[in-house]
């Protein structure tokens, strides 16, 4: 175990390059399971902990997966018989693996996926992934911890989501490529990553139309099959250094950035009086002397993104005057304000909203992750505090983050990733923190 020691209050510089999309690349490599012949060549994958899993997942249902690192690039080929069973091992590790359902559903006509439980930020339910299932014929069954979804053919069917909720959009469209006619599935997910799956399903010989619309339409075919894929850059991971630069005073270049992708964060950087340039290779984020306060709200897109959430509450806290932050999306994702409490915030929450009163004075502390966003805005707040902040249970930063610290640190910041029982004093004794 590690934990990672960060010494606040440089400016960073430089130019950053970010990663391709978690939540895009966790449902494509899914998406490899529905192509029965050929290989699903993606490119631009990010080597994080969710990443490993999902191709562990894959390699349990009988696709072969080769990913070189070097490369970024991961082949899969599910051209063999492939299982329908996920089992809770994988599940409990990453909610995200009931992604297989859908495709397993369409593939083999049956799905068996331990159910998956709550996690730090909300309950998570999947219960319109299930109804749209049935919508297009399986039948659901739920037994011993375990949701079986079967069905001798699927048909398709209007759909309508009660919420547009991102896993169930990517299930059903997956579900529905190789349904019997056509489906529509409305009040959908708008994310870009969604727009990225049904390109890459398209390119697998699907006929999706309509991703990043309220609308999606999908008329089956009768199979699919490999082909390559670069995956989209990482809107959050780019959010996340954007922040890092305005509340430090800094000037970063975040290479090859998609405005259009972040334009919720932009309009609020703008808001508080961050500089934001569009230059020919990426986004210029400059940060000012002063912050001002702003309110945000969480929506899904093209709303503020919940995943920006945590790390927004730390440019708010920098911030002159109170800002109000409200959570509409998941009913728990404020538990980094508990740490970032001890590290001198001032806060009051009621219900789904809180009142950030700055600015603050950062003082850096000893702080817990407790989920994958958490772990980023600690080590913001951190970049900016007075004196050393130690932040630990880094398990949840490396399912999103790849080379987190080294990548701020080629930025200026001082930061270091060290073994968990390493002494603070040993770290500060060498004067200067480097990356390890
Ligand atoms: C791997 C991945 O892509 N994760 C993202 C995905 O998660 P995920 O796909 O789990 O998020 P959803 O959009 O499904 O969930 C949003 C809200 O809808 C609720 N809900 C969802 C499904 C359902 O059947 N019933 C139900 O009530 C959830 O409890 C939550 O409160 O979108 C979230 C919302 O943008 C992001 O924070 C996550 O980073
Ligand atoms: C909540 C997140 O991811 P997941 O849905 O994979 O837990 C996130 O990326 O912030």
């Amino acid at each position: 175990m590690e934990k990672i020691i960060v010494h606040g209050g440089q400016p960073l510089k430089g130019t950053v390059h970010i990663e391709g999309a978690k939540n895009a690349v966790l449902p494509i490599q899914a998406a490899s399971l529905l192509a029965s012949t050929g290989e699903l060549i993606l490119t631009n994958v990010p080597a994080l902990s969710d990443v490993f899993m999902m191709n562990k997942v894959l390699s349990f249902l009988n696709v072969s997966v080769d990913f070189d690192r070097r490369v970024k690039s991961v082949t899969f080929n599910a051209s063999k018989k492939v299982g329908f069973e996920t089992p809770f091992e994988y599940v409990s590790k990453m909610r995200a693996s009931i992604v297989v359902m859908g495709p397993l559903l369409a593939r083999v006509g049956r799905a068996r996926v331990a159910m998956p439980g709550g996690c730090a930020i909300g309950s998570r339910p999947i219960d319109l992934h299930l109804k749209g299932f049935e919508a297009l014929g399986a039948k659901i069954e739920q037994h011993d911890g375990y949701i079986e979804a079967s069905a001798d053919k699927l048909v398709g069917a209007n759909i309508y989501l009660d919420f547009p909720s991102v896993g169930a959009t990517e299930n059903i469209m997956m579900a529905a490529t190789l349904a019997e006619g056509t489906t529509t599935i409305e009040n959908v997910a708008r994310e870009p990553e969604i727009v990225d799956l049904a390109n890459v399903l398209n390119k697998m010989g699907a006929k999706v139309f309509g991703a990043g619309t309220e609308s999606i339409r999908i008329e089956g075919v009768p199979a699919l099959h490999g082909c390559e894929h670069s995956v989209v850059q990482d809107r959050i991971e780019a959010g996340t250094f954007m922040v890092a630069a305005a509340i430090t005073h800094g000037d970063v270049l975040i290479a090859d950035a998609i405005p259009e992708h972040n334009k919720p964060l932009i309009s609020k950087l703008l808001e508080m009086g961050v500089e934001v340039r569009e230059e020919q290779n990426g986004l210029r984020i400059i940060g000012p002397d002063k912050l001002m306060a702003a309110n945000v709200k969480t929506a899904p897109h093209p709303g503020f993104p919940t995943d920006m959430q945590p790390q927004v509450s730390v440019l708010q806290l920098m911030a002159d005057g109170t800002s109000t932050l409200t959570e509409t999306v998941f009913e728990n994702r404020f538990n980094h304000l508990n740490e970032l409490r001890r590290m001198n915030a001032h806060f009051t929450i009621e219900g789904r909203s809180v009142a950030l009163q700055g600015p603050t004075n950062f003082n850096g502390a000893e702080v817990a992750a407790t989920d994958l966003r958490a772990a980023a805005a600690l080590v913001l707040a951190g970049l900016v505090a007075n004196g050393y902040t130690t932040v630990t249970n880094l398990k949840y930063l490396d399912r999103g983050y790849c080379d987190f610290h080294e990548k701020l640190a080629n930025l200026g910041a001082e930061i270091e990733r060290v073994d968990i029982d390493t002494d603070l004093k040993a770290v500060i004794s060498k004067k200067s923190l480097k990356v390890i």
